[in-house]
């Protein structure tokens, strides 16, 4: 081994059960241990299908399991602490106690779960006796809800603070270090307390109600961070006072998240590493952005005296769902430029834009994306240099083409040319039959390209079409038109027909 000294990493062992909805249990002391930086390692208690309606079934795993995963972590792996969630057994408390005696470790937190936030039974009334006798002695922080503070100190209600404190005295008692009585049930008031008891002090640690359907798993979210920031070496009340900023967060910033159709969403744990609709490695391409595909044409600009931008809005104007800006004959710096001032366009009405086969031009104006030829770089190539968030379209002829495109990380595929063209020499024309041929060939979505104009665009979108074949790229019909605008909407017009046109058959095929 190198001189280099080796990175530790403060580790939690979570023992609990596997929440199927991932909102609590063994999911949610990974998730939160992972969001504060905390390597967790498990040992599953029990398997329950879960979800946000509530707990349909619960399957034990046997004590003597348990305690071998335990034991292959602590004997390897170790642990800073160790937080128990559902112990659905008496011999799963006893045998864990048990090794936790053998193979002490620096903390012990115990979220005494007996009933989740949805009010299902996760432990029967025979495991209050073995936590009570056995577990509760050697932890250091016990952390019931308000149901289970109560069950736990014989049935007295728990609803109100004066109780809480009452209650976390009572089960103090017990043995345990430190009690916090988590205040997510409170009835009827906007501010959330938990009560944190020493054995001294109380500390009454106040938080806002926050109006969110996804509170499935907060108390095991709250007792995992409690866990992750003790491991971390931090003392108990700002543990405690860390995990609860962390959980406001989790919970105000997905507040509205929608998952499941059932009364309690989860805590969704891991928002911070990435936001799906912003993350980088989210693609943002949309098959339906292929419906009408404007592709420029310098040389055609030039002729109608207008500059390659004023073409892209006019375009976006009639109605062009997509933009690309191919340029043959300009350099380098004229493309750029061109490229950035087209940009600006069409990030001004949310249109993707794309370079056609200038990856290059393409980084440097920071666009959407790329359109290449056969003959221009590798896809794979592209795909490796571009990363997953940006969109690659492929000009294919044949299903095969199609298919490597896709294999080589394409996002769609031009397929054509449908007509004879003169925007491109020697280009061969595939026809309707070609391009359908492509279609079925292709897994990733096509737009048809080649000659296509008011006139024919609706014999190559009539219904019934290749379900993937999800619009038309259009060059002279747009471009070398006196009016960009007008020539994109009477060619949307068309194709928009045609989609609504999903019951009588095409006859000209
Ligand atoms: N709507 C909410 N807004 C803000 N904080 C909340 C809300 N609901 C719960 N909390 C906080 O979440 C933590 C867990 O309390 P709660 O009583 O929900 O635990 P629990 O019932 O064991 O949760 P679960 O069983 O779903 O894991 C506490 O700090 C509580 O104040
Ligand atoms: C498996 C499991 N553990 C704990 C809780 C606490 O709510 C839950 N709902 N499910
Ligand atoms: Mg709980």
């Amino acid at each position: 081994m190198g001189t280099e000294e080796s990175r530790r990493i403060p580790r939690v062992l979570t023992v609990a059960g596997s929440d199927s909805g991932a909102g609590a249990g063994i999911q949610a002391d990974m998730k939160a241990c992972g969001a504060l930086g905390v390597y967790c390692t498990t040992a599953i208690t029990a398997v329950t299908a879960q979800n946000t309606v509530g707990v349909q079934g619960i399957h034990e795993v046997p004590a003597d399991f348990v305690a071998s995963q335990v034991k292959s972590v602590l004997l390897d792996i170790g642990a800073d602490v160790v937080k128990t969630g559902m112990l659905p057994s008496v011999e799963i408390i006893r045998s864990l106690c048990d090794i936790l005696r053998t193979y002490p470790v620096k903390g012990l937190v115990v979220d005494p779960v007996l009933i989740s936030t949805s009010g299902d039974e996760l432990a029967g009334p025979a495991i209050l006796d073995a936590l009570r006798d056995d577990l509760f002695p050697l932890a250091d922080l016990v952390t019931p809800n308000l149901p289970e503070a109560s069950a736990i100190i014989g049935g007295d209600p728990v609803t109100t603070v004066a109780e809480m404190r009452e209650a976390a005295e009572a089960i103090h008692q017990l043995g345990p270090r430190y009690v916090l009585v988590k205040g997510g049930h409170l009835p009827g008031t906007n501010t959330l307390i938990d009560v944190l008891y020493d054995g001294v002090e109380w500390h009454e640690l106040p938080g806002s109600r926050i109006e969110t359907r996804n509170t499935h798993g907060t108390g095991c979210t709250l007792a995992s961070s409690i866990a992750a920031e003790l491991a971390k070496g931090q003392s108990m009340l700002p543990a405690v006072l860390a995990s609860k900023r962390y959980l406001k967060d989790v919970l105000e910033e997905n507040a509205t998240l929608k998952i499941g159709e059932g009364k309690q969403g989860p805590v969704n744990h891991l928002f911070k590493l990435s936001d799906w609709e912003k993350s980088s490695t989210q693609s943002k391409f949309r098959p339906e952005s292929l419906l009408l595909y404007a592709v420029t044409d310098s040389s055609m600009n030039k002729t109608w005296g207008r500059s390659t931008s004023e073409a892209v809005r006019a375009a976006i104007e009639g109605g062009a769902t997509i933009v690309q800006i191919r340029e043959k004959e300009a350099d380098t710096g004229e493309f750029l430029q061109e490229a950035e001032t087209s940009l600006k366009v069409a990030r001004d009405y949310g249109i993707p834009l794309l370079i056609n086969d200038r990856i290059d031009i393409a980084i440097a104006c920071d666009a959407d994306g790329v359109h290449l030829g056969q003959s221009d770089l590798p896809v794979a190539r592209a795909r490796a240099i571009l990363g997953p968030g940006k969109i690659i379209g492929v000009s294919c002829k044949t299903p095969e083409q199609a298919e490597k495109a896709w294999k080589d990380g394409a996002d769609y595929v031009g397929s054509g040319g449908v007509y004879p063209t003169n925007t491109k020499k020697d280009n061969k024309t595939i026809g309707i039959e070609g391009l359908r041929e492509v279609c079925y060939g292709s897994p990733i979505p096509v737009v048809a390209i080649g000659g296509i104009s008011g006139a024919n665009a609706a014999e190559v979108m009539a219904y019934p079409r290749p379900e993937n074949l999800k619009g038309v790229a259009v060059v002279s019909a747009f471009f070398n038109q006196p009016d960009v605008k007008k020539a994109t909407a009477a060619v949307k017009s068309v194709v928009e027909e045609c989609l609504k046109d999903v019951s009588v058959p095409n006859t000209s095929s």
